[in-house]
């Protein structure tokens, strides 16, 4: 799969260790994180990856970031971004089969390496099961559409 990861400096790291382990597996990684331990600000590298995603140049995203949430509530805010942020692999699994999440996120301030990986396993070989689940993604992309077209709050 193509790949694409962001980070901030909470998370370079791991972004890096992530990135080792993605590639021996035979994924193409795309890297829009910052590479240095300098404090940056999430929104930027949650909003390029999901930049990404949406325009359709990768299969999907990983975002890291201290706890994973700043990052991920910073890509949903892009047209067509279902990012969940999860500590463990069966919502991670749950997040692709149930919600089609398109992007994955942790925080590196709360899982280690190994979970880091499960999280990513579990990710990564889930399918969309679609069904019941597919209306509720359509319901979600519904409020989004009303958000965009400046009909509701
Ligand atoms: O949700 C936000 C992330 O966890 C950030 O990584 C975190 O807020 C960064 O904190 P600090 O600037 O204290 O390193």
């Amino acid at each position: 799969m193509k790949i694409a990861i962001g980070n901030d400096h909470a998370a370079t790291a791991l972004k890096f260790e992530m990135m080792d382990y993605l590639g021996n597996l035979g994924h193409e990684l795309v890297n829009f994180g910052t590479d240095e331990d300098a404090s940056v600000n999430y929104p930027d590298y949650g909003e390029a990856v999901a930049r990404a995603v949406a325009r359709k140049e990768v299969d999907c995203g990983v975002l890291i970031c201290g706890t994973g949430i700043g990052i991920s509530l910073a890509a949903n805010k892009v047209e067509g971004i279902r990012a969940a942020s999860v500590s463990d692999p069966v919502s991670a699994r749950l997040a692709r089969e149930h919600n089609d999440a398109n992007i994955i996120c942790f925080g590196a301030r709360i899982v280690g390496p190994e979970m880091a990986r499960a999280i990513l396993d579990a990710y990564l070989g889930a399918e969309f099961l679609g069904g019941r689940h597919a209306d509720r993604v359509r319901l979600i992309h519904e409020i989004e559409k009303r958000t965009i077209e400046g009909r509701e709050l």
